[in-house]
């Protein structure tokens, strides 16, 4: 279908947005008129403007408050919309988006709104232009989809329509289903917007936290099928307001509104096929040397080197990490992800947009296939070839058992972008999504993981205003942490963070657990599946280690915890 946004979607000033949306790729964009009134461009050249970077003005929008009014009050507003059908006629756009009344002195009579509508679709086709009636989630007393339908069917003017909002629709829980029921050459236009469930003012949380479809928490391909059963022939536009968008990057933002309308439609199409990984292969750190001692006494051996590349590899159980000693400060740099196709899943995960990594290859050695993650951080697709590399010297027996999840950490405004990625390249699903007190902020966090618990990737943001990113961290999993951090206490005591004594008077009035755990710093949680024990290590550059125990079926990760490593953390520097 044709791919269309909506200006207020992305960040700059009309010139730039424009720009930035065709750089993406998209068909056609909606002007959302504040963009237009504060633009040194005239109307004719912000056409010509579109035209040369090859988009179509799909749409002009909002006119505000039209409907249901007094009769003085219509006159007036006829007269701004002749002003606004000339205008579209200079920018050569032939559709106007008209919001359902939000004033208070709209009247609750749809006879009324669907003769005012009527007049307004009367005069707009003397200009060539069709009208599109969208009801606001806070319409005065429009603010249903269905509702907009029956006021237009009423009006029944050729050149009056709808426009969907899945916005609107789903963030009051209205069924999408009745939109099948709106003949497809009536709805004149559908806008796309997810959004996390927030339980806040409607108004305000469609002015502040759309975001693209798979960011949120909304069904959007069962409302784009409904809409399709119609017949529904126009494009699927993006309308984002979002704080965090307006800010960033337009090239990124629109780059990633392209990228979650190309994963709608495989979900629609269902062509998607997410490179979804049966476990974790390997992490790899940058290493100064640092990390050698810290993985040894962590119960690693060393088992391999690469032939050509500065890259050990360490293994303990199913674990195994690359230290490739790129002089960096230590780091995780990439993840390897057991991919049964890994052509496949770099197709995939190109498909979406993801940069593919070159890689440079002795002729000797196993192809991989990379992706650039949005915070930079490198997935390879891997099936067994790439151990064969490093000749390993044999199993390491131990009991850490494999990689239970990995920590890693953006910026604030690529955290959506992150959720995309990780749901549409490599089918995560979202877990719990928390808020974490720190003594300086907040660190939101979010999990993902993927069937089974087989991959597991905890997405992290920094506090607002941080002059840091929070630290990555490798999560490995044990069978027996307890025992662990025995031989750490006695053998490199200062390898593990200590725990405040304060942690465990509270943990010990609410659980009874092993007053062992106080003495060795092993930290615990529960849940309804079962239990967790877990401890850190110290935070040796960018990187720390954690050592998990799951017991029974436990599905979360401490984070009731985690405030207390972070104060930790900050108080010793890192
Ligand atoms: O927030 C608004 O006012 C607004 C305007 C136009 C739209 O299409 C919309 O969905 C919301
Ligand atoms: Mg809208």
């Amino acid at each position: 279908m044709r791919k269309s946004i909506a200006t207020v979607s992305v960040s700059g000033t009309l010139a730039e947005k424009l720009e930035a949306i065709a750089a993406a790729g998209f068909d056609g964009v909606e002007i959302f008129e504040n963009d237009l009134l504060a633009c040194p461009l005239s109307p004719e050249e912000a056409r010509a403007r579109a035209a040369d970077l090859g988009l179509g003005i799909d749409l002009y929008q909002p006119f505000r408050d039209f409907e249901a009014v007094p009769a003085e009050v219509l006159a007036r507003n006829l007269r701004r919309a002749e002003h606004k059908f000339r205008l579209m006629e200079r920018l050569g756009a032939d559709l106007l988006l008209v919001c359902s009344n939000v004033s208070p002195a709209a009247i609750d009579d749809d006879e009324l709104a669907a003769e005012q509508l009527r007049l307004l679709a009367e005069r707009a086709a003397e200009h060539g232009i069709r009208i599109a009636y969208e009801a606001l989630a806070w319409g005065r007393h429009v603010n249903e989809y269905l509702h907009a339908w029956r006021i237009a069917r009423l009006a029944d003017h050729p050149n009056l329509g709808v426009c969907l909002d899945s916005f609107h629709i789903l963030s009051r829980g209205s069924d999408p289903i009745g939109i099948e029921a709106i003949p497809g050459e009536k709805i004149f236009f559908l806008q796309l917007a997810d959004a996390p469930l927030l339980a806040m003012d409607v108004l305000q949380w469609s002015r502040h936290y759309r975001c693209f479809p798979g960011q949120g928490n909304f069904d959007l391909a069962g409302l784009v099928a409904s809409v399709r059963r119609t017949g529904y022939a126009g494009p699927l536009s993006l309308e984002v307001f979002n704080d965090v968008f307006r800010q960033a990057s337009a090239e990124r933002t629109a780059l990633d509104g392209m990228r979650s309308l190309i994963a709608l439609e495989q979900e629609l199409d269902g062509t998607a096929q997410p490179a979804v990984p049966a476990g974790f292969a390997f992490a790899e750190l940058a290493d100064t040397g640092a990390l050698g001692g810290v993985l040894s006494a962590l119960g690693f051996a060393r088992t391999g080197r690469h032939p050509t590349k500065p890259v050990e590899l360490w293994e303990q159980g199913g674990a195994r990490l690359l230290l490739n000693a790129t002089g960096a400060d230590p780091a995780l740099v990439a993840i390897g992800l057991d991919s049964p196709d890994p052509a496949g899943a770099a197709k995939h995960a190109e498909s979406l947009l993801s940069p593919v990594l070159p890689r440079e290859r002795a002729p000797e050695e196993a192809r991989l296939e990379a992706v650039a993650a949005p915070d930079g951080t490198e997935i390879f697709f891997c099936d067994d070839a790439w151990l064969t590399d490093f000749a390993p010297s044999g199993p390491v027996p131990g009991p850490v058992t494999g990689i239970d999840h990995v920590a890693l950490t953006q910026p604030r405004h690529h955290f959506d972008e992150a959720e995309l990625f990780y749901r549409s390249v490599l089918g995560l699903r979202p877990q719990e999504s928390l808020e974490l007190p720190d003594p300086y902020g907040l660190l939101r966090s979010k999990a993902m993981s993927g069937p089974g618990g087989a991959v597991r990737v905890v997405v992290n943001i920094a506090q607002v205003g941080a002059d840091h990113l929070p630290w990555q961290h490798v999560a490995l999993a044990c069978d027996d942490v307890v025992a662990v951090a025995r031989r750490l206490r006695r053998e490199q005591p200062g390898l593990l963070l200590p725990i405040p004594g304060n942690y465990y008077d509270d943990l010990e009035a609410r659980h009874e657990v092993d007053p062992e755990l106080r003495d060795l710093g092993v930290l615990y949680d529960r849940d309804e599946h079962g239990e967790f024990l877990h401890v850190y290590t110290v935070t040796v550059g960018r990187v720390f280690f954690e050592i998990v125990q799951r017991i029974g079926g436990y599905e979360g990760y401490g984070a009731g915890n985690a405030p207390v490593r972070l104060a930790v953390q900050h108080a010793r520097g890192h």
